[in-house]
């Protein structure tokens, strides 16, 4: 029987598990997600043709619980078979690490220094990562980076306006949602061959807007951390710097309190105050769900116009993630004003989420992301080239 190889995401509220065969083709013979880690969790397991599984853990079960829960499923299900490589979603390679690169000691204490700037991903997944060199210190791990595609971009895209010798220590922008956009690219050229200037937008409880030219990232929305470009389910999204220094001034907030709040108590949830969640803001009469409904579609507009203007133009415009595949009135919304690009809904296909929604000259497309495919792609690599 042929080894498998074990796909990890592991986030803040949730972790996200793959299993492929290694062989060409990659089946993926199962996995899962255990949601809302840490306010009564669950594992949602599943293999093709079979229905899903859900199986309890304890209502406190933190991260850690989470991932041997998900172990465990693991062993049951495939523990026939030998695992010959796990690969993990990381998001942050800073500057040292624009590929896929295989877990060591040096590594993981490089990508350690990046937690503070994405406090709410990298500790996450590089806890992942050193629970399972515990459990199964013999298997090689892959690190797969979302920084990674947005690795080409010109200077004007990377740079702050900021004094010359911060760029240089690594302030600057990175980009995010990479391992997806990668996949997004690959889909938008197998799907529009033509289309060169594409214009991606990942909207999913982390949100952002990607330019691509040529199969290539040249600028996100996303940029120094995981916060600007698009407000988010809880995240604040763009804001002026000087309302953090505003609001540490007047003394009533600590920095860690402003983190906090711009992590986790803005966007969706903030300005609604009532759900960081699309799916209930759409269904809420309130008008602050309107609100946070209308903003958020707003600076989706406002970005995808920004990376049209990156590119010089858009010859596809592609949608994506839980709100981007589901959202059928956030995609009409984010369209609506674009009609100058050339970008027109089919309000029949948009609403049922056809894979083509455009009815204008721009091509519209809704496409399920697939972060996991890129990073079992990256391991089959890894495993070859060993
Ligand atoms: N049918 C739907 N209609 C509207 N929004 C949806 C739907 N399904 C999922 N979503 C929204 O997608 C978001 C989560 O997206 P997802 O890509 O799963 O997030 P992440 O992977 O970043 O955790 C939530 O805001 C959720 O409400
Ligand atoms: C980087 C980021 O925002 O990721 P996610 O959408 O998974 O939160
Ligand atoms: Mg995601």
């Amino acid at each position: 029987m042929s080894s498998v190889l074990l796909v990890v995401n592991a986030g803040s509220s949730s972790l996200k598990f793959a299993v492929f065969g290694v062989d060409t083709r990659l089946s993926r013979l199962g996995g899962g997600q255990v949601e809302r880690i840490g306010r009564g969790p669950r594992l949602r397991a599943v293999r093709p043709g079979e229905t899903t599984r859900l199986l309890p853990l304890p209502a406190d079960a933190g991260q850690a619980e989470a991932f041997d829960a998900m172990l465990r499923w693991f062993d049951a299900e495939f523990g026939d078979r030998a695992l010959a490589i796990v690969g993990h979603r990381v998001v942050h390679g800073g500057m040292s690490y624009t590929a896929p690169v295989r877990v060591d000691d040096a590594m993981l204490a490089r990508l350690e220094t990046l937690d503070p700037i994405v406090p709410l991903h990298q500790p996450y997944n590089l806890a992942a990562i050193r629970r399972l060199r515990e459990r199964a210190p013999q298997v090689p791990q892959l690190a797969c980076f979302d920084t990674a595609f947005h690795a080409q971009w010109p200077d004007v895209a990377r740079r702050f306006a900021l004094p010359r010798a911060l760029h240089d220590e690594g302030v600057r922008r990175y980009g995010f949602h990479g391992l997806s956009y990668d996949y997004l690219a690959g889909e938008a050229h197998r799907l529009e061959p033509k289309a060169r200037r594409v214009v991606i937008a990942h909207l999913g409880s982390g949100a952002s807007v990607c330019a691509v030219d040529g199969g290539r990232s040249i600028d996100c929305s996303l940029g120094f951390t995981a916060l600007d470009g698009l407000p988010m389910g809880t995240r604040c999204g763009p804001l002026d710097p000087g309302v953090a220094f505003h609001l540490l001034r007047a003394g009533a907030a600590t920095p860690a309190a402003v983190e906090k709040m711009l992590y986790q108590d803005s966007g969706l949830l903030g300005v609604s105050g009532i759900s960081a969640d699309m799916r209930e803001l759409l269904a809420s009469p309130a008008a602050e769900a309107r609100e946070a409904v209308d903003l958020f579609a707003y600076h989706c507009t406002r970005q995808v116009a920004a990376m049209t203007a990156a590119l010089g133009g858009i010859d596809a415009l592609v949608f994506s993630g839980g709100i981007g595949e589901n959202a059928a009135a956030v995609r009409e919304r984010v369209c609506a004003p674009l009609g100058f690009l050339g970008v027109a809904l089919d309000a029949a296909a948009n609403a049922r989420n056809a894979e083509r929604i455009g009815a204008g000259r721009v091509p519209v497309l809704v496409v399920p992301t697939d972060e996991e495919i890129v990073i079992a792609r990256a391991c089959r690599d890894a495993l070859a080239s060993a």
